[in-house]
């Protein structure tokens, strides 16, 4: 079993658990209670390059990253350094998140919620929603085409926005005949773990015009975005640099005058 397969296969018995706990009827009532998903595409679009700070405290590749007693504070860093939009890992087992993680963090924040977990079925959609999530994560080697092109719809009849995340050529151009309007090229193979940032430059070429580039995974510093910019990224998704700096807000400031830096216009494809 890939390290891929045997996460699904944790996030499958967790839901299991929810659902009998928590009926979809009673999701879809909890959402219709929220006001709408925000626009987070049309801010990630925008001329800078936007950071998505991520709360995470550990994973697969590197383990314990940081404790984070309390994610609602450290994503209130991120939004007032400004981030455009939280990502929040909400996976138990091998990220240590929850939904009282997204709940916290939505309570504490203006900005868009990103529900970082590895979804398979509509009932994590309506959970995200019904959670307050604005966008959430679809990892393409995770689903046949059937179910992302099923998935990638539910998302935006709910008014929110799908991350499709791809790795390679192919798994783009199922994102694409999928109907992805923001792409996330993961430059961590999911076989090795190592970060490649070669992976964006190859892929972003051949991502369609119109559709919001975001490079995700190994991203350290300013420096890291203005690269990442230069080759026509619209945002970046950070995790590990920011929950380990001492002042995540600075941190994520520099990220984002990186970012905003007018000598990038000219050169942004
Ligand atoms: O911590 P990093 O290297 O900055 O990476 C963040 C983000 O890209 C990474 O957490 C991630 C990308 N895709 C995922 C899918 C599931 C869980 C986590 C991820």
């Amino acid at each position: 079993m890939s390290v891929l397969e045997s996460i699904v296969a944790g996030v499958r018995e967790d839901l299991a658990q929810r659902e009998s706990g928590t009926s979809m009827d009673q999701l879809k009532e909890r959402a219709s209670r929220l006001p709408c998903a925000i626009d987070a595409r049309a801010m990630l679009a925008s001329d800078e390059v936007s950071v998505i700070a991520e709360v995470k405290r550990s994973s697969p590749s590197k383990g314990d990253l940081a404790t984070i007693a309390d994610p609602a504070s450290l994503a209130t860093e991120y939004e007032a350094g400004g981030a455009t939009v939280i990502s929040v890992l909400t996976e138990q087992r091998r990220f240590g998140g929850s939904l009282a993680d997204l709940d916290a963090v939505r309570a504490k924040v203006d900005i868009p919620i990103l529900r970082k977990d590895f979804i398979v079925t509509p009932y994590q959609v309506w959970e995200a929603r019904a959670h307050g999530a604005d966008v959430v994560l679809l990892i393409v080697a995770a689903l046949d085409q059937m179910a992302l092109e099923s998935l990638v719809e539910r998302v935006h009849s709910l008014g929110m926005c799908a991350l499709v995340e791809v790795h390679d050529e192919e798994e783009l151009s199922r994102a694409v005949d999928a109907g992805a309007r923001v792409i996330g090229v993961n430059a961590r193979n999911l076989k090795t773990l190592e970060v490649d940032r070669h992976t964006f430059a190859r892929l972003a070429p051949a991502i369609p015009e119109g559709i919001v580039r975001v490079a995700e995974s190994g991203i350290r510093d300013g420096h890291d975005v203005v690269e990442y910019a230069r080759m026509g990224a619209d945002a970046v998704l950070v995790g590990e640099a920011l929950v380990k700096d001492k002042d995540p807000r600075t941190a994520v400031a520099e990220m984002v005058a990186a970012g905003a830096h007018p000598a990038l216009r000219a050169v942004r494809p």
